[in-house]
C-alpha cells in the first residue's frame, strides 16, 4: 500500500528542545533546593512526556517515583518556567525544513504525534514556523494515553482519514517506534534524538535514516515523485 500520510514526532526528531527542557528542569531545582542535573541527562529523561521528566528529574531515576505533594510542587514550578522558556532555543535539527518542503510539495498529508503536552506543542510549533506544515497535531495529552501507545498514532490517522498501512512514522525513540508497531504504522529511525539514554540501532524498525531530508529522498523514491 502506497504511503499517503507522514507523522513526526517532536523532540529529538524535528526539533532540538533539550535546552530549553533543561532550563526548566534546573530551575525548578534550584528553588526547591536541590542540586542541577546536566542537559545530557535530561535528555535521557525526556521521552514519556512533561510529567515524567519533572518525575525522573525529582527523583533521579527512570521509574520517577516521588511523593504525591512534592511532585505536585515540582510540576507547578517546571510549568510556570517552562511556558516561559518553551522555544526560547529550540530549533530544528539540518534537514528537517528541507525534508518537510518536499514532502509537502510532493502531497504527503504531514502531522505531528508528540507525547509534549498541547499547551506547550502548538506554541513551539508556531514559534518555530513549522506549525503550516502539518494538518494534525496530536501532543501527549490529546489522547487518554501516550506513544508507546498505539492510540496517538491511531488517532492522527483517523483525523487524517488514512489507514494504518498508508502511513509512516518518523521518530527518534523506542516509544515511537512501539506505538507504531502496536498500530499498524511502518517506523523508521533517526539517530540524533533522544532515545532515553540508549542507542536507537537497538531498536526495531522498518529504516534508520540520518535527517528527515534523507528520508524524504527515501520517500520518494521508494514512491516515485508523488504521493
Ligand atoms: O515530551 C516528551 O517527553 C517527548 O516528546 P516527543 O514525543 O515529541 O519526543
Amino acid at each position: 500500500m502506497a504511503i499517503q500520510a507522514v507523522l513526526f514526532d517532536l523532540d529529538g526528531t524535528l526539533l532540538e528542545t533539550v535546552p530549553d527542557l533543561a532550563a526548566a528542569v534546573n530551575a525548578m531545582l534550584r528553588e526547591m533546593g536541590r542540586p542541577e542535573i546536566s542537559q545530557k541527562q535530561v535528555g535521557v529523561y525526556v521521552g514519556k512526556g512533561a510529567e515524567s521528566l519533572v518525575r525522573r528529574a525529582l527523583s533521579g531515576a527512570m521509574d520517577g517515583q516521588v511523593d504525591a505533594d512534592l511532585f505536585r510542587q515540582a510540576m507547578a514550578l517546571w510549568n510556570q518556567h517552562y511556558e516561559l522558556l518553551n522555544g526560547y532555543k529550540a530549533h530544528c535539527f539540518d534537514g528537517v525544513r528541507e525534508g518537510l518542503d518536499m514532502l509537502q510539495n510532493a502531497g504527503f498529508k504531514l502531522a505531528v504525534v508528540t507525547n509534549k503536552p498541547e499547551r506547550y506543542t502548538l506554541p513551539l510549533l508556531k514559534r518555530t514556523e513549522l506549525l503550516p506544515y502539518f494538518e494534525v497535531v496530536v501532543g501527549g495529552d490529546t489522547c487518554a494515553r501516550k506513544k508507546p501507545d498505539p492510540m496517538p498514532i491511531e488517532f492522527a490517522c483517523q483525523q487524517l482519514g488514512v489507514n494504518p498501512d498508508e502511513a509512516l512514522m518518523i521518530g527518534d525513540s523506542v516509544n515511537d517506534a512501539l506505538s507504531a508497531q502496536a498500530a499498524g504504522v511502518s517506523c523508521w529511525l533517526l539517530p540524533y534524538g533522544y532515545n532515553e539514554g540508549n542507542d536507537i540501532h537497538s531498536t526495531p524498525c522498518d529504516a534508520y535514516v540520518q535527517t528527515i531530508e534523507e528520508a524524504a529522498n527515501l520517500l520518494l523514491t521508494e514512491q516515485g515523485t508523488t504521493a
